[in-house]
């Protein structure tokens, strides 16, 4: 008997945001800065020097007092005596003092009485005298010094909590000291592939059957969005099996995502099996298609996602829906699809329906320097291939077109360093 849980379709923002508010951050686990990489952050870091931690040479030359070289030029060179050589790491031991330089190197400590540094190019041993320096260009106060916290300044916040860890923001770790980590665990997220027509991807095709192609789809989404993706299979359409599997599932995993069996059909069995397994419903179907019939619930503060089976609508419901919340969970505090606004090269005809289309798109860079996009041809929830030729969903509301030169809303599937064609 087909059981339907007591809910009716919402808008897409809005299951966005009742997932949201049922979730939390995972807990905090404080790991090597070498391994930190794609973690968001637990703790915000104040810096506790600043960065230089000293003036210092930005270029390989003789620091020196500006106004020694006032009239120093091609033609009138003026000669300095050199005190000392500062390499990179060593503290200077002299001071200048009128018509005294020292050979400085990138990167080590202005010395005592020098403000400005004339880059070596611009000098010339003189050839009477190796203890003296010509100096053949005039420099200003300041020149060629990199100030005392130019970079970072002690007591400012470096990065705040909650930040996504790339390269730089390592970097910056490093600056600081910070050799372990406060970040917020990674969650592992179960996937579950149901439909007693599925086949495993190493198994020979049998007439009316076919592979699962969502599990490794949607466990390579998981993995792009930072979260730990567990493959459990395949399930057939069989209520007290699934309840069996998707129960051990959840003991294992802080996020369980099943694929199919959430529409209308005699064997859609996951509203059922919510209901054996006391998985609270926070909804079920959208206002949005591809994947409309999407039902989503918490079991023991863990979401499962019961994603519509179609391939097309699998990886949509997994974009909006489960990947926000795989980043909340990691810390993020802007979870929800990256979205640009584009030009439409052409029209995008309206649907006389409440639900907002996501159509496949390729958003790319015009000659003019404009973001434009292009409407694939194949839209259908049962194609998959048509994003090989996409990197976007353009969002169509609800009874409403694009004319050609109209403004719309894409959520970006790609890189956008990757739209320019
Ligand atoms: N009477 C109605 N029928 C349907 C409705 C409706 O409102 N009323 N909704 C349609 C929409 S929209 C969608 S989307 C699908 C959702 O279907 P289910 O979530 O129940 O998924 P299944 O029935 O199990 O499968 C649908 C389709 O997808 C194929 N599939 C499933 N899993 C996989 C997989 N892991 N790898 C590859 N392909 C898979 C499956 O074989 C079916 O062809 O329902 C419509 N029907
Ligand atoms: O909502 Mo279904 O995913 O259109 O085909
Ligand atoms: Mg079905």
């Amino acid at each position: 008997m087909l059981y339907i849980p007591n809910s009716s379709p919402i808008p897409f923002e809005e299951a966005q945001r009742l997932i949201l508010s049922a979730i939390r951050p995972l807990p905090v686990i404080t790991i090597p800065l070498s391994e930190a990489l794609g973690y968001y952050l637990a703790e915000t870091v104040r810096a506790d020097h600043d960065v230089p931690m000293f003036d210092r040479s930005t270029v390989d030359g003789y620091a020196l007092r500006a106004e020694d070289v006032i009239n120093a030029s091609a033609s009138n060179p003026v000669k300095l005596k050199v005190l000392e050589e500062i390499p990179a790491g060593y503290l200077p031991q002299q001071k200048i003092t009128q018509g005294t330089a020292s050979r400085i190197m990138t990167g080590a400590p202005i010395p005592e009485g020098a403000n400005a540094v004339v880059m070596v190019e611009k000098t010339e041993n003189a050839a009477e005298d190796s203890e003296s320096v010509l100096v053949y260009q005039s420099v200003k106060i300041g020149d060629a010094i990199a100030k005392k916290g130019q970079d970072v300044e002690e007591g400012k916040d470096v990065l705040t909590q909650g930040t996504l860890l790339g390269p730089i923001e390592l970097g910056l770790l490093a600056t600081f000291g910070i050799a372990s980590v406060p970040v917020y665990a990674k969650p592992k997220v179960g996937i579950l592939s149901t439909g007693s027509e599925l086949l495993n991807v190493d198994e020979p095709i049998v007439p009316g059957k076919l592979r699962d192609s969502n599990g490794v789809m949607l466990a390579g989404q998981v993995s792009q969005a930072g979260g730990e993706p567990v493959y459990f299979g395949i399930a057939p359409d069989k209520v007290e099996e699934l309840e069996k599997k998707m129960l051990e599932i959840l003991q294992q995993v802080d996020i369980l995502v099943t694929s199919g069996g959430v529409s209308m059909g005699e064997y859609d069995f996951l509203g059922k099996v919510f209901e054996k397994i006391n998985a609270k419903v926070i909804f079920w179907k959208t206002l949005a298609r591809p994947g409309m019939p999407v039902l989503c619930g918490v079991w023991q503060d863990k979401p499962i996602f019961a994603l519509a089976g179609n391939p097309a609508s699998s990886y949509v419901n997994a974009h909006l829906y489960v990947l926000p919340a795989i980043r909340y969970m990691s810390g993020s505090k802007d979870p929800l699809p990256k979205r640009v606004t584009v030009v439409c090269d052409e029209a995008i005809e309206g649907k006389q329906m409440p639900h907002t289309r996501f159509l496949r798109g390729l958003t790319y860079v015009s000659q003019t320097g404009e973001l434009r996009v292009k409407i694939s041809k194949k839209q259908a929830s049962n194609v998959l291939s048509s994003f090989l030729e996409s990197n976007c969903l353009v969002k169509v509301p609800g009874g409403k077109g694009f004319n050609a030169g109209e403004k719309a809303e894409v959520y970006l599937l790609g890189a956008v360093e990757e739209l320019r064609q």
